[in-house]
């Protein structure tokens, strides 16, 4: 079977080199990227990947993925979600512990949303994975984004403790992979 070829469009290095590392445990999907940071509308996740991964296949036109990450904070009913990148750049990693005091709960769940887009004009589909954890002092090397201040659930690690293996197993990001190439596999055997 020749290997499926698939264009992500991201401006993030770091998104990149997760997702080239869960398709090669997993898939024979070749992957390439394009290094463009999509202008991002207001509205729900969902709204926002679509409309993010329907301007990708324009601009490069052809078949792409595009994937959102948000973050949402239980006592902010889903806020910051998929503005946390903004909230990152105002208020740092301390300022997200500092938005939550005064709150009972600390809980906060992050979503990735892949988007595949068959081409331009195509409506894009959409491949949701979620965990759960808390948000926390950051522990951990500060690499990736919010990495040190999200404890993981059930291992009791803010992603910034993991290796990059653990991560990739347990991740948001692998979650929604594991579907969109499920997809893949069945729509284009
Ligand atoms: O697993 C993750 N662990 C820690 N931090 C993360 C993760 N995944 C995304 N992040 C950060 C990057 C960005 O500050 C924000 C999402 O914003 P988001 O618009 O989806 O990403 P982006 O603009 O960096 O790249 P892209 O060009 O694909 O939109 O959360
Ligand atoms: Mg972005």
């Amino acid at each position: 079977m020749a290997p499926h070829q698939l264009v992500f469009v991201t401006g993030n290095r770091m998104k990149l080199q997760e997702v080239r590392y869960i398709l090669s445990q997993n898939t024979d999907i070749e992957l390439t990227s394009q290094d463009l940071d999509v202008p991002e509308i207001q509205g729900t996740t969902e709204e926002v990947a679509i409309e993010k991964c329907r301007k990708a296949a324009e601009i490069i036109q052809g078949p792409c993925i595009t994937e959102d990450t948000a973050l949402c904070f239980e006592a902010l009913n889903g806020l910051p979600g998929p503005y946390i990148k903004d909230f990152m750049k105002k208020l740092g990693l301390d300022g997200l512990n500092t938005l939550l005091e005064g709150f009972p709960t600390k809980k906060a769940t992050a979503v990735c949303t892949f988007a595949y887009s068959a081409g331009p004009g195509t409506e894009p589909i959409l491949f949701e994975g979620k965990v759960d954890g808390k948000i926390v002092p950051p522990r951990g090397a500060e690499l990736f984004g919010w990495n040190a201040v999200f404890e993981e659930e059930t291992t009791g690690k803010t992603f910034a403790e993991m290796s990059e293996e653990e991560k990739n197993k347990i991740s948001h990001r692998y979650r929604a992979l594991e579907k969109l190439t499920a997809y893949l596999r069945a729509n284009m055997p």
